[in-house]
């Protein structure tokens, strides 16, 4: 047995030996003060005498190893249980679940482990035993007395708590749903609060979240009858075994002595049975968590890691795309069907094409958050094997333009570099990473914002990127150490896009994606961004997504996609001159500017 079931086994005996301990206490505090009243000699109570004060001290020093044994085990439990979340989490595409659905997952359900062992496993064995003791303490002194209260252990132990359990279960049925129309409501009020004062819908969407309140509150309302109903139906079988088994005691002439320690041990070895009926209330919603723990564990992760990972190719790297099929569902058209593209070192490629196009979805795949479901990427380096380079791949001017060379990893096709699903997914984005769709901004400092991408960043490096974003007028405005806003939201959309544009310059990557860098900026700053990212990026492998082509002179290939499919490729000059996309894009951009 390991550590952990070692563990688990001595809390349930810290456990039982507690409540053994205070049914030894009653039972022989009963037979004492029976036979102290028939005034035997004091020699005859000494025994017992020295057995109560034992029994009370050691039930008093038991029940506190119980606690701090079962708590620990609990707790371990608890935080393996949400390590493992973790784990399941950190790999590339998270799971379906998302938002507050996600969070109740890793908060509440975890917590429902707690709950198993503390309430529900550990006491249930220890009031098992209990009942057990009392049940073969009652066949040594009146058989028929012990066989009425072991039915009354069974009806307290197993009938209330599985009945319950039947109705809670029916309840949680209504119960789950209305608990989640709720909290769809309430988010809704949150997040939606702007829009709905905009428009004046405040009332009606408050109105809406107070009906579902006041379902949810009917069905748990409900809940607690039937629950506070169970309870009290254990006490009262509690009282009337107790009641029962004095009867059968007098009905046999047991005697006052034995009647007592009869009457009394049957009382005290419900007690830690009736919490049970409560807890079985509970241990309906431990198992729905537990199942929703499984869930998320369960979730395939969206790209799978390779069995013998490759080595990263050394040096400048060339990036070769050929025959890119992405599908996101299986029942749904492909979002890159059959792209090709080759990013050799200091290139830029710009990816244009209108919304839905499939730009995002390459940026994806190149950073292995996207299984393709056929077509390759390959790496190839200038050297064989050895980690890659960090930054501003061509910058020492070597490897340039259609070079490439062999690097031959254990997963890796010798002579055309390695296949991008050959190499673990985290080192493929230490080589192709950059900005994201939705940069998120944590509620951080500035500085710890921008040291995400560059955790050992030094002052200088932190300031260069700042500069290179065109941030650092704001920032000397805030202050580094300024803690941004819940949400991000004490930052403007154009300063998001800029912190995000500054991580990426300081991470720098051999091969640089940045996707919609100038999203969300007005004219003129998207333009003197575009600007500066262009004068940042020269001789650095980058591939931008964009929908703006003013700017796109500078770069090496446009590659315009369409539904998934690339339908012009060339150099800007190329594509003003032919009809499509681009060209009437451009056009129309060249008449918004005018105006
Ligand atoms: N996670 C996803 N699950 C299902 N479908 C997706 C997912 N991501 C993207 N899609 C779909 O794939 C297609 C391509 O989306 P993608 O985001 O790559 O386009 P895009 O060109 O980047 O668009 P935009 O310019 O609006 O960002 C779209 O039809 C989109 O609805």
């Amino acid at each position: 047995m390991n550590r952990a079931g070692w563990r688990i086994v001595l809390a349930a005996l810290a456990g039982i030996a507690a409540e053994l301990a205070g049914l030894a206490l009653i039972g022989t505090a009963a037979w004492l003060i029976t036979r102290a009243a028939e005034q035997p000699p004091l020699a005859a109570l000494t025994v017992a005498i020295v057995g109560v004060r034992a029994f009370a001290t050691s039930k008093g020093v038991l029940r506190y190893a119980e606690r701090l044994t079962g708590h620990d085990v609990a707790l371990r439990a608890q935080a393996t249980t949400r390590e493992r979340l973790y784990q399941a989490l950190i790999p590339a595409g998270a799971p379906g679940q998302k938002g507050a659905d996600l969070l109740s997952r890793m908060v509440d359900d975890t917590d429902a482990v707690q709950d198993l062992l503390v309430r529900g496993v550990l006491p249930a064995i220890a009031a098992l035993v209990t009942g057990l003791a009392a049940v073969v303490l009652g066949l040594f002194l009146l058989p028929a007395a012990a066989l009425v209260l072991l039915a009354g252990l069974l009806v307290a132990g197993l009938v209330l708590p599985a009945g319950l359990t039947a109705l809670t279960r029916r309840r949680a049925a209504r119960l789950a749903p209305a608990r989640a129309e709720l909290a769809t409501r309430v988010a809704d009020l949150l997040h939606g609060a702007a829009d709905l004062a905009a428009y004046g819908a405040g009332d009606r969407a408050l109105a809406a979240a107070a009906e579902a309140d006041a379902r949810l509150a009917a069905l748990e309302r409900g809940q607690a009858r039937t629950s506070a109903l169970a309870t009290c139906l254990g006490v009262l079988t509690q009282g009337l075994t107790t009641a029962a088994v004095v009867l059968v005691a007098q009905e046999a002439g047991a005697g006052s002595v034995a009647t007592a320690v009869l009457a009394l041990t049957s009382l005290v070895s419900f007690e830690p049975l009736l919490p049970m009926i409560g807890a079985a209330e509970r241990m309906t919603g431990v198992s729905a968590a537990l199942r929703r723990l499984r869930e998320v564990r369960a979730t395939p992760p969206a790209v799978t890691e390779p069995a013998r990972p490759a080595a990263v190719p050394g040096g400048p790297l060339t990036v070769e795309v050929e025959d890119l099929v992405v599908r996101h569902a299986a029942d749904r058209a492909p979002a890159l069907n059959g792209v090709s593209l080759t990013l050799t070192p200091g290139k830029r490629v710009a990816v244009v094409g209108p919304s839905g196009a499939g730009k995002s979805t390459l940026l994806s795949a190149l950073m292995r958050l996207v299984e393709p479901e056929s077509g390759t990427i390959r790496i190839s380096g200038t050297t064989a094997g050895g980690a890659a380079s960090g930054g501003g791949a061509g910058a020492d001017g070597a490897g340039g333009a259609g070079e490439e060379a062999s690097s031959p990893g254990p997963g890796g096709a010798a002579g055309r570099g390695v296949d991008l699903r050959d190499l673990p997914s985290d080192e493929a984005r230490r080589i192709m990473t950059g900005l994201t769709q939705d940069p998120y901004v944590f509620q951080a400092s500035f500085r710890d914002n921008l040291r995400l991408a560059g955790p050992e960043a030094g002052e200088e490096a932190l300031a260069e990127a700042v500069r290179r974003a065109r941030l650092e007028r704001w920032v000397e405005r805030t202050g580094w150490d300024t803690v941004l806003g819940e949400d991000g939201r004490t930052v403007s959309g154009g300063q998001l896009q800029r912190l995000a544009l500054a991580r990426a310059l300081l991470n720098d990557p051999p091969v640089l994606l940045l996707d919609e860098p100038a999203e969300a900026l007005d004219e003129e700053t998207a333009d003197a961004l575009m600007g500066d990212l262009l004068d940042a990026t020269r001789g650095r492998t980058t591939l931008l997504v964009t929908h703006r082509l003013r700017g796109l002179e500078e770069v090496d290939e446009i590659v315009v996609l369409e539904n998934g499919s690339v339908v012009q490729r060339g150099t800007h000059r190329e594509l003003v001159e032919t009809p499509g996309y681009y060209r009437d894009l451009w056009r129309s951009e060249a008449m918004v500017s005018r105006r």
